[in-house]
């Protein structure tokens, strides 16, 4: 492992594994510690709102599984910290930070296209979260297809000519994700949900938010304590949990 990997957490590299979100699962029971589980290649890769992710070799797909502690609103709050360790992991491997900004609440855009995604899944018993799977795919080198109506995909490599390995950037990202992790133990939220606004996309501009049951348009003016999306409507600011953005 790298020198500056972090100490107490495992590394388990697979050649192939249907999602490595459900290999978290599965193995959680028997591990140890936090570990992060990094797979070459996904057979049933899965994104957010039950879309599937597609991953051909070469690009990133890893879990990051911990059982933190804390209430699950507070456990929650590891998006952001994912989010911001990514866009700390890019600009460390580009040296182009204006190229990168983070879509709430944790996509990371190279020049406004999407070039990772997180997948946050985590199983809880009595109001306490027994662990949680930080997903994390990015496109080192291979954009997919793109959908109707989402944001255009975008590759490492197209965008930036930069070619790193997964193993390679996993080993900037795990530090990375280290350090954010401990200043939100450490500090509370406020620190993160800083850095989180300073890298933000399209903050203070307009945005339309979509919940399941509503579309709200609006300007995007932060977040709140909890990470909920606050839009500032003519007649009020709200506050929303959850929700897919979209820019006009
Ligand atoms: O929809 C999104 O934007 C989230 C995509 C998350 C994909 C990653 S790849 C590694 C991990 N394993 C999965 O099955 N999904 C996540």
């Amino acid at each position: 492992m790298s020198s500056n990997w972090p100490e107490g957490v495992g590394r388990i590299i697979l050649p192939e594994i249907d999602s490595t979100n459900a290999e978290a699962a599965r193995r959680v029971g028997s591990l140890a510690g936090p570990v992060w589980i990094l797979a070459h290649r996904q057979t049933k890769g899965r994104g957010r709102r039950g879309r599937a992710w597609s991953d051909p070799v070469g690009n990133f797909s890893a879990t990051y599984v911990a059982r933190p502690d804390g209430p699950p609103d507070q456990v929650a709050l590891r998006s952001f910290v994912a989010a911001l360790a990514l866009d700390e992991a890019l600009v460390a491997v580009t040296g182009r930070p204006d190229s990168f900004a983070i879509k709430w609440p944790n996509d990371v855009l190279l020049h406004g296209g999407k070039l990772a995604g997180i997948l946050l899944e985590s199983v809880g018993e009595n109001a306490r979260v027994n662990h949680l799977a930080i997903g994390i795919g990015v496109n080192l080198r291979h954009a997919p297809e793109p959908e109707e109506g989402a944001l255009t995909p975008v590759s490492l490599l197209a965008e930036t000519g930069v070619q790193i390995t997964p193993e390679e950037f996993l080993g900037i990202l795990a530090p990375a994700y280290a350090r954010w992790d401990a200043q939100l133990s450490t500090f509370g939220f406020g620190p993160v949900r800083q850095a989180w606004l300073a890298r933000a996309a399209r903050l203070g501009q307009p945005i339309v938010a979509r919940t399941v049951a509503q579309s709200f348009e609006g300007t995007f003016v932060g977040i709140d304590s909890s990470g909920a999306l606050l839009l500032q409507m003519p007649q009020e600011t709200r506050a929303i949990p959850a929700a897919e953005v979209f820019f006009s």
